[in-house]
């Protein structure tokens, strides 16, 4: 049986779009994770291709000297494809009900689904697999609500398996 992974939400971005920066004390959080992660078994490391994910993974990758592979399946779940007034109200249903799909949104439900098929694919028999995501995936993904997801924090750092077991580390 595979040991499992460490889930990370990506550390503080300018911004939501795919190509949204770190910020500078994102960078710092990125580099921090070196010392934080790094004595862990962590043979393999995947992200989200999106620009605040692959930069929260890089400084790790390099220091282990893992290559940084990408999978599209780790991208945000995009709640509805129109600028939501409440949008918090329309998360919080989400939340409560998985396969609500919003218009030009995803179901809760299906983004669980393709993150999951995403660490299915990306899991190692010797080692933990270090997947870089967002907060909405990651919150799908460890079986949150939305108190929950709101609680989460950049950079945040789970230990998971798909067996749905689940427990935060701390971050100094
Ligand atoms: O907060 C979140 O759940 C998402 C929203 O898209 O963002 P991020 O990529 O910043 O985790």
């Amino acid at each position: 049986m595979s040991p499992g992974f460490l889930l990370i939400r990506h550390a503080r971005a300018a911004g939501q779009a795919p190509d949204a920066p770190l910020t500078e004390e994102g960078q710092r959080a990125a580099q921090n994770l070196i010392v934080q992660l790094g004595h862990r078994n962590i043979t393999r490391i995947v992200s989200s291709p999106w620009v605040r994910a692959v930069d929260t993974a890089r400084p790790l990758a390099e220091a282990l000297g893992l290559s940084l592979e990408t999978d599209g399946r780790l991208t945000e779940r995009v709640l509805s494809g129109q600028d939501l007034p409440h949008w918090q109200t329309a998360l919080k249903a989400s939340f409560a009900v998985p396969a609500l799909k919003l218009p030009g949104g995803e179901s809760g439900k299906a983004a669980r689904s393709r993150g999951l098929a995403a660490l299915h694919d990306a899991q190692q028999r010797d080692g933990l697999s270090a997947v870089f995501t967002h907060g909405n995936l990651l919150a799908l993904l460890l079986g949150l609500d939305y108190e929950g997801w709101a609680g989460l924090r950049n950079p945040d750092v789970w230990q998971f398996s798909l067996d749905g077991q689940a427990s935060r580390i701390p971050l100094e």
